[in-house]
């Protein structure tokens, strides 16, 4: 009976799912669209639902929302078990070739990317390609914006969404209507619809009758409006053609994971450390590579709270993924300020390591093939181990080569010099101590 026809699949949706494998939005505008429902059929069958699209964003992204609106909030979606930090080098760049969309700025990684998203657009009896353009733009929170990187993605961009993003940070701040803080990804497998898909067109067996407003469309337009909206649009026959998704424009951020990076090499003593000056109680051993995620412990002033990041230990070449590198990189981006922890006694008595000032000019220049301005943020330098014989004399000579950044000796294990340096890394995130560590500042041999 040609008189009986199904409705057209509802179109994919936009997503935004966070994952702890990615690091890299620091601050980024996207445009996104969903895709058109499905054209209404005469066969008496309803059409597929379009596949949705899943964007990956770091854990702790706040949105800011633009232009348009956010249809729907899913709390713990998916809970996927991806967990970098349990297998070192297996971090975002794996991520792609395991099919996730995860989106970063490295430049060389977005043909792969791409290909990824493709991936996601096999869609069944809905109109057309699905729509999507991303473009985003890095505006470092914590850092200099110097390193701008900026790319887009396009695919089969059409009608519906044409425009490509590429307002300035100003031009946002700019923006009246702009709405703050809508909503924030900070546990794994969160997600958040961005765009919805539109609604399907209807089957013949509806032709004749009003159709019905689609849920995608902002409330205020009426039916008529609806309505002179698809005949405007030059399309006579639009009671059977799907209706377009919905578009938003957004503004993603990082949120800091912590106001202190605790930077050392494997060993130095960090998760002691924290578990000293605060409740944490991070897994500390006698070999390097204890810490493969971050611990974080939060340290109480009476009038100040900060957030303390133990991350895993530092060894040269990090910048090249050696040892935990990019994961341990990444997680510095985001803490405002650096605690150097050097281990005074990792050179004596035929110890294979190298001495404390060496230690720091291997940190700093790992920060800074990494990122260039990386150890550019305020920093103090623990001096830990100070228990050990011979350690005294290392101290002296560490405070001789590294003039002018506040330094302070401590024992983790019997958590001696913990209530000093408490007040430094106060002083530290509160702004009253501002000194930098650089490598001109260190006297190496
Ligand atoms: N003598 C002495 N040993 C310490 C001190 N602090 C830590 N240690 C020892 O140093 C070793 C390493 O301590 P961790 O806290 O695990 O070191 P880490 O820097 O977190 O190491 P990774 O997680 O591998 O980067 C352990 O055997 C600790 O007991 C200290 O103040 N004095
Ligand atoms: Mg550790």
């Amino acid at each position: 009976d040609p008189m009986v026809g199904g409705n057209g699949g509802r179109g994919g949706d936009v997503i935004l799912e966070c994952s702890p494998t990615v690091w890299d939005f620091s601050g980024l505008q996207h445009h996104v669209a969903a895709n058109k429902g499905g054209p209404g059929t005469s066969k008496n069958m309803i059409g597929t639902r379009g596949e949705n699209k899943v964007v990956y964003v770091p854990v702790g992204t706040v949105l800011h929302l633009i232009e348009g609106e956010i249809p729907t909030i899913i709390e713990n979606f998916s809970s996927t078990d991806l967990d970098p930090w349990e297998i070192p080098g297996t971090l975002v760049d794996d991520i792609s070739k395991s099919n996730q969309g995860s989106v970063y700025n490295d430049p060389n990684v977005v043909a792969e990317v791409e290909s990824v998203l493709r991936t996601d657009y096999s869609l069944a009896q809905t109109e057309g390609p699905m729509e999507m353009s991303i473009s985003m733009k890095q505006t470092t929170q914590v850092a200099s914006t110097d390193a701008l990187s900026q790319f887009s993605l396009s695919y089969n961009t059409s009608k519906i969404c044409t425009k490509e993003e590429t307002a300035d940070k100003e031009e946002i701040e700019e923006t009246e209507q702009m709405k703050y803080n809508v909503a924030e990804l900070t546990e794994q497998g969160q997600q958040i619809i961005v765009a919805r898909g539109g609604e399907g067109g209807l089957g013949n067996v509806s032709a004749g009758k009003f159709p019905k407003k689609p849920k995608s469309m902002s409330p205020g337009v009426d039916k008529d409006n609806t309505f002179d909206v698809e005949v405007s649009d030059g399309d006579q026959s639009s009671l059977s053609k799907g209706f377009p998704g919905s578009e938003s424009v957004l503004m993603l951020e990082l949120k800091s994971i912590a106001d202190v990076s605790l930077v050392g090499m494997p060993n130095a003593g960090k998760s002691t450390l924290l578990g000293a000056i605060s409740r944490a109680k991070p897994t500390v051993g006698h070999y390097a590579f204890t810490t493969l995620r971050p611990n974080l412990g939060n340290l109480n002033y009476d009038d100040l709270s900060i957030t303390v990041a133990d991350v895993p230990g530092l060894i040269k070449g990090a910048h090249e993924n050696r040892g935990l590198g990019h994961a341990f990189l990444r997680h510095i981006e985001r803490t405002k300020v650096l605690a150097y922890v050097v281990d005074l006694a990792a050179a004596l008595d035929g110890r294979k390591g190298i001495p404390p000032w060496e230690q720091l000019k291997d940190l700093i220049l790992e920060l800074e093939y990494h990122q260039e301005g990386l150890s550019d943020r305020p920093s103090l330098i623990v001096a830990n181990k100070i228990d050990e014989n011979g350690t005294e004399e290392v101290y002296e000579e560490l405070k001789r080569r590294v003039p002018g950044v506040p330094m302070f000796p401590v024992c983790a294990v019997l958590e001696e010099g913990i209530p000093e340096l408490k007040t430094g890394l106060k002083g530290l995130v509160n702004g009253e101590i501002s000194t930098r560590l650089s490598l001109d500042g260190i006297l190496l041999d």
